[in-house]
């Protein structure tokens, strides 16, 4: 039987209790920067709930809705919407609530596969997976779009699945997961109430575009989208596209660490940075690139973002609720990268480039990133989505820890994506949509290059 979702229930959600409209804030340059293609992060969370159906509605159902209520009265820019500003003739744009408006809650049940293995490790289909995304609604009035939108997709006696299609424009991930998390802490609570519930801090008029980023964007607008839609992106529909989750357990992020520490003291080169997400990258894109087999002078790209809110002078709260990042571009050789030592390069030369961030301006990296991108082809890039800092396995909604943690939407931006291992402290789990038969490389690439580190 084919997979398929039939839709049991669409309501709106508005903040509880009741919240007059609030004053629009214009978007900040750092929300801006992803204005021109609106990329969507799409978040899935899977969970063991052997129950039926109707047991989910009756009585789960009601504590979820009521408690996604609470939590949106504080985070009430996402039950808005992003719309141009009054004076959009500068190319602005801002995020707004008025009295009324909700986030899109849809309930859905799968049927046609099982939940342990949609939701497991192994490559799996991924026009499936994306069956559980929820299809964000235009608003009827032009140039508006939902910060987010909700799924809870059921698994008869199985399991269920939450995903998040989030707007990147609304937040980053720090603020995305400030929210779930927000929302789950409040979802286990036997009596909730909007006390238990932290804010956030909403002033995104706290960021000063201090290099002209904004208008130095907006004049690249033209150029920028030019630039999108010259690079390919995998179709969403090509059936040959698989998800898969690798492990990288903690063991063997010590010894690819202790590897590059001793090339690094053999060559005599300063020790930079090296963490476990600078070699978890590293060996990432290595195994990539090997898969992909391109011509060895062609030229590779690492892009990463970096959550700027302690960089920031002064830092930024932890709690603030919008998009705070900067980012930072390697580059290397396919030569070089899948050569005998190209893990320790690459780890060598990202690490530094961590190390070189330390005291810089956001704009000032962001205008460098920047130029540097659109020079680049986009296909031999890889970025990263999420990250093992955001802890995605602690949300728990009152059933316990999420079995599974995926982001769909790795597939639109060819990125990897990040978490903390499930399983082990101090492990990671990498996610990748791929074509299968690249997918199969990738693995054989993965396991055989770990016996021999
Ligand atoms: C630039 C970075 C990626 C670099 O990460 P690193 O782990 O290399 O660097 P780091 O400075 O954070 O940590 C370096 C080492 O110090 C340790 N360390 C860090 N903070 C510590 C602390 N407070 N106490 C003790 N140790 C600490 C870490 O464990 C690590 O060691 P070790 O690791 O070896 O144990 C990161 O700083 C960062 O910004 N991460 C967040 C990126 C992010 O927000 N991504 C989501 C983007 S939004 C997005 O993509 C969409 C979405 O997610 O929704």
């Amino acid at each position: 039987m084919a997979a398929a979702v039939r839709v049991l229930h669409e309501s709106q959600i508005s903040p509880s209790p009741w919240l007059p409209s609030q004053p629009p804030q214009p978007l900040s340059f750092l929300d801006a920067i992803w204005l021109p293609n609106s990329v969507l992060v799409e978040r899935l969370f899977f969970y063991d709930f052997p129950h039926p159906v109707s047991h989910f509605i009756d009585h789960k159902l009601p504590i979820l809705i009521k408690t996604l209520s609470l939590t949106l009265h504080h985070f009430y820019p996402l039950a808005g919407s992003i719309r141009p500003s009054a004076d959009f003739d500068d190319g602005q744009f801002e995020i707004a609530y008025e009295e009324g408006d909700s986030v899109t809650l849809t309930i859905a049940e799968f049927t046609g596969e099982d939940f342990h293995n949609i939701s497991g490790y192994h490559p799996r289909n991924f026009e499936n997976l994306r069956l559980l995304v929820p299809k964000p609604k235009k608003s009827s009035s032009c140039g508006q779009f939902p910060p987010i939108s909700i799924q809870i997709t059921l698994f008869q006696n199985q399991g269920l699945c939450i995903c998040f299609a989030i707007n990147h424009v609304a937040c980053d991930g720090s603020g995305t997961m400030g929210f779930i998390r927000s929302w789950a802490t409040a979802c286990r609570s036997t009596e909730p109430t909007l006390h238990e519930i932290s804010r956030p801090f909403l002033d995104r008029s706290i960021i000063i575009d201090t290099h002209g980023i904004q208008r130095k964007m907006f004049q690249h607008k033209r150029v920028f989208e030019e630039y999108l839609k010259k690079q390919d992106t995998l179709p969403v529909s090509d059936p040959s596209l698989v998800s898969a989750t690798f492990t990288l357990c903690k063991d063997h992020i010590t010894q690819l660490k202790e590897r590059v520490q001793a090339k690094g003291e053999e060559e005599g080169k300063p020790l930079f940075h090296i963490s476990t997400f600078v070699v978890t990258c590293a060996y990432v894109w290595r195994c990539l690139v090997k898969a992909r087999a391109y011509d060895g002078d062609s030229q590779q790209y690492f892009v990463c973002v970096v959550d700027w809110r302690s960089r920031m002078r002064p830092p930024l709260p932890r709690n603030y609720f919008g998009n705070c990042l900067g980012g930072l571009m390697v580059e290397l050789s396919t030569k070089e990268l899948v050569g005998k030592n190209g893990n320790e390069l690459a780890a060598m030369e990202i690490g530094k480039s961590i190390d070189g961030l330390r005291g810089r301006d956001v704009g000032e990296v962001l205008t460098t990133a920047f130029g540097r991108l659109l020079e680049n082809e986009r296909r031999k890039s890889l970025s990263v989505a999420g990250s093992p800092k955001l802890m995605v396995y602690e949300v728990d909604f009152g059933w316990g820890r999420p079995a599974k943690v995926e982001i769909s939407s790795i597939n639109e931006t060819r990125a990897i994506s990040l978490a903390e291992s499930r399983e082990e402290e101090g492990g990671v789990e990498i996610g990748l949509v791929l074509p299968e038969e690249e997918m199969n490389r990738f693995g054989k690439n993965f396991t055989c290059g770990l016996v021999d580190i």
